[in-house]
């Protein structure tokens, strides 16, 4: 494969890079809900995730990059969950799709250590290539994880700006002295929101890594359904290197791929666009189709 346009580097940037360029920025999100089961003929347990799991991936395989599968659905049964779960990232893996396993993980350092290496350590059993994160306890306290990351290949997306109305709370309130905000160096006061301070913070850790390629391999979550400017968000400051970014809320959630551009401005080239229900509702038969067509509908407004 050649590279997306911006020199393919390596480690999970790189890896992105590829996929973005082979098939456009559409993310199939797994999300195996129980009217979903219902409606594709299959049982609300472990063996009828798995089913829908495993039929998810076929019909993304050779359509769409990335594949997302929301963990909580296959956690909710238990161990034989996690068993479905580990066919469907291992099925997934072996199709050539990149799969972020979306567990929203975080904890103090050590214990985020523990939940980063069950699921970014080659050859674990829920080996995924980049795992979603919650830094409520302090980007700090991902920087471990985000060096496990980095040294091992593999990805990280930070919560940052959640798709969630629930949400603006809580990220829009205001901290002093965000670590790479300009401001906050000449005036030790600035504030910016949280979610421009996890902004700031992970694109800073990917600086320090600059040698491995034009594109980060951390990234951060950022819902399409936000109002970025009322964060303080300026999607066309820079990053170096790129920041890749994981944008739920399209389809079921509101947002559309005519959105994108206006939305995510110069991060458009690196943003994953991610939808579940919208894609999955098509069933069984006709998820194939569907994905064929929203992978040309991004791919089309990103002209
Ligand atoms: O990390 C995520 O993917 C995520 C972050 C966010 O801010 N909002 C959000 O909806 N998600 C996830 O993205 C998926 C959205 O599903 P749909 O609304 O059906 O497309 C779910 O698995 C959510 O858990």
């Amino acid at each position: 494969m050649s590279d997306a346009g911006f020199g393919m580097g390596f480690g999970f940037g790189g890896v992105l890079a590829s996929a973005l360029e082979a098939f456009g920025p559409l993310c199939v999100g797994i999300d195996p809900h129980d009217f979903l089961l219902q409606d594709w003929g299959l049982p609300s347990s472990a063996a009828g995730a798995r089913e829908f799991g495993l039929r998810v991936v076929d019909a993304a395989a050779g359509r769409a990059g990335i594949v997302k599968p929301q963990v909580a659905f296959f956690e909710r049964f238990g161990s034989a969950g996690y068993s479905a779960l580990e066919e469907v990232l291992a099925a997934a893996r072996s199709k050539g799709l990149i799969v972020i396993a979306d567990a929203k993980r975080g904890d103090i350092d050590t214990s985020l250590a523990g939940y980063v290496e069950g699921w970014l350590t080659p050859g674990s059993p829920i080996e995924a290539d980049a795992l979603t994160i919650n830094p409520f306890q302090g980007v700090a306290s991902l920087e471990s994880a985000m060096e496990y990351a980095a040294d091992n290949g593999k990805g990280l997306f930070v919560l940052a700006a959640t798709s969630n109305p629930e949400a603006a709370r809580v990220q829009g309130a205001r901290v002093v002295g965000s670590a790479s905000d300009q401001a906050s160096r000449t005036d030790p006061l600035a504030t910016a929101t949280v979610s421009r301070a996890i902004i700031d913070d992970v694109s800073a850790f990917n600086a320090g890594r600059a040698e491995q390629g034009p594109i980060g391999s951390i990234g951060v979550v950022l819902g399409a359904t936000v109002d970025f400017a009322a964060l303080g968000i300026d999607m066309n400051s820079a990053h170096s290197p790129a920041l890749p970014v994981l944008a739920p809320g399209f389809g079921h959630q509101g947002a559309t791929a005519t959105d994108v551009r206006r939305l995510f401005g110069a991060l458009t080239p690196f943003t994953l666009v991610s939808e579940s229900r919208s894609l999955l509702q098509a069933g069984p038969r006709g998820l194939a189709a569907a994905i064929d067509a929203r992978a040309e509908e991004v791919r089309a407004a990103l002209v």
